[in-house]
């Protein structure tokens, strides 16, 4: 019997700037993905029926999982019968903005795509992985610091990391992406800074002037429903982040720190490790346990 163990990051957005809406009701974005080290982890058994355990029981082990949904999809892509046994053990908070559920698809297609011998060419598992959701190609196909336009799944490999110790801290408020896409306050009419431009002035000169040019459109309204996430965004800050900002559509929010005793002093500032993590300058991730 073959076994594949795999860890599937989250990842946080360094600004998102919604630019328009599509007449499917999908948003047009530009952002840029970050990894984070806050990992699910995911194994993969080869089976003859499809089946999978979920350790956190707020969450659907049944068709509604996205690694299920991803599994079929990509069986029915193939016209195949396999089967495989999937245990998550889920680590990444979810309704926080991270893309935990996008992070375990992607884990799921690119190990099953293997284990089941399919062999699928990348074209093939993008197209796959955009239907799932639109942050599911970021985590199929990148390691690092991405570029993202479109609804999320054109990308551009930036080819720099970002010299921080990052800070994420989960505040506890499962929010929805289809309520914040619903309520955010729409800006479509302003004209968007250049976040490339930006991220290679922070990481080339370490020009921290441009930081405040990385502006979530999510923050507004979610700071109005939830004051809680205000002030963890606030609490970063006064622990000395140079940045700090929500990440997708929340809750969670991400600090900046450009020293390491700053930063894990900042972490026990929120207590208990489960709710935040810390992340070393010019992270990548690393797919393989
Ligand atoms: C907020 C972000 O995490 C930023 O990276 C993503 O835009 C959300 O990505 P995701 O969770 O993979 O989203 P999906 O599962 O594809 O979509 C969930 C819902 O969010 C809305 N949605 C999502 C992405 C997008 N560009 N425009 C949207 O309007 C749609 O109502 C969609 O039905
Ligand atoms: N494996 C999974 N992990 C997390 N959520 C899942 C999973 N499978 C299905 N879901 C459903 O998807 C919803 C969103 O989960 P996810 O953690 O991806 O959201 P998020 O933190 O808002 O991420 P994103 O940044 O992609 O919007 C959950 O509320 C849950 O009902």
């Amino acid at each position: 019997m073959q076994h594949i163990s795999v860890k599937a990051f989250a990842k946080i957005n360094l600004g998102l700037l919604i630019t328009g809406k599509r007449p499917d009701g999908y948003h047009m974005l530009e952002t840029v993905f970050a990894p984070v080290n806050w990992y699910d982890e995911l194994t993969f058994t080869s089976a003859d029926e499809l089946s999978m355990t979920c350790s956190n029981l707020d969450l659907p082990s049944d068709d509604n999982n996205l690694c299920l949904k991803a599994a079929s999809a990509l069986r029915d892509y193939a016209e195949m019968t396999k089967g495989a046994t999937i245990r998550l053990t889920k680590n990444i908070p979810f309704g926080a903005g991270l893309g935990g559920g996008s992070s375990d698809a992607a884990a799921t297609l690119r190990v099953l795509n293997v284990l089941w011998g399919i062999h699928a060419p990348s074209d093939d598992l993008h197209a796959l992985a955009v239907k799932l959701g639109a942050d599911v190609p970021y985590f199929l196909e990148s390691s690092g610091l991405v570029f993202a336009s479109g609804i999320g799944e054109q990308l551009q490999d930036l080819e720099r990391s970002l010299p921080f110790h990052i800070v994420t801290v989960f505040p506890e408020e499962h929010i929805s992406t289809v309520w914040a896409y619903k309520n955010f306050y729409p800006k479509f009419e302003r004209k968007v800074p250049d976040l490339k431009e930006m991220v290679f002035e922070l990481c080339e000169n370490k020009d921290l002037t441009v930081l405040p040019t990385f502006e979530n459109d999510f923050e507004a309204v979610v700071f109005d429903y939830y004051p809680s996430v205000r002030q963890a965004k606030e609490k970063l800050l006064e622990e000395g982040a140079l940045f700090a900002s929500l990440s997708g559509s929340g809750s969670a929010v991400f600090g900046l720190f450009d020293r390491q005793d700053a930063a894990e002093k900042a972490m026990q500032a929120f207590g208990d490790k489960s709710r935040a993590s810390l992340t070393p300058p010019s992270f990548k991730m690393i797919q393989r346990s």
